[in-house]
């Protein structure tokens, strides 16, 4: 239980500590942030319930005002920005990242990192682009389109992720929940 508790606040930590380096905020006003590596982690070692409750901990903090967002943001107007979609769905995509991994045996690289597409690409663009849609006032379609921009840089931080679960299961075997 105080295990539990102790790793669930270690990551919402690590989701801050990610956020320390530097956002690049497009056009539209959606940040490509180094903390989707962060809710991915999330699940992929503390399986679905914890990595979930990791990242809505993250979002409480920053709810309450605590400057934790990527370039120091924080407070409840972080959630009247076209990014609302996304922070809605990151316990989601945590959530369904370690449903995967739980349930998926097989190299664990692999599987982290296909886990990631699944849950921190798949799913969360789909609550990404709804807040896109609703936020910037466009349809699905034009927001769908500029969510592609996200792309490489996901891909490449589900790759890092599932790198990073497979070298930590190696290291502490202990320490990866999502395989208990
Ligand atoms: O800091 C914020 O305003 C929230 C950022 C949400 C960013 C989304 S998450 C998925 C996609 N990948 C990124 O790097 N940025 C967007």
């Amino acid at each position: 239980m105080e295990r539990n508790l102790a790793l669930v606040a270690m990551f919402a930590a690590l989701i801050a500590a990610l956020g320390l380096i530097p956002k690049l905020t497009l056009g539209f006003g959606v940040p490509i942030t180094a903390q989707t590596m962060g809710v991915m982690l999330c699940g992929t070692v503390l399986g679905a319930r914890r990595g979930a409750l990791a990242v809505l901990l993250f979002l409480a903090l920053v709810a309450l005002g605590l400057p934790l967002l990527a370039g120091g943001r924080g407070g409840l107007g972080v959630f009247a920005t076209p990014s609302v979609g996304f922070l809605v769905g990151w316990p989601v995509a945590a959530f369904v990242t370690g449903l995967i991994v739980q349930n998926w045996r097989g190299n664990l690289a692999v599987v982290s990192a296909v886990a990631s597409v699944l849950g921190g690409i798949v799913v969360l663009y789909g609550f990404g682009v709804v807040g896109m849609a609703f936020m910037l006032d466009k349809t699905l379609a034009e927001a769908a389109l500029l969510v592609t921009a996200f792309i490489p840089g996901d891909v490449l931080k589900a790759v890092l992720a599932g790198g990073i679960t497979s070298g930590l299961a190696k290291a502490r075997p202990n320490s990866i929940l999502s395989r208990g």
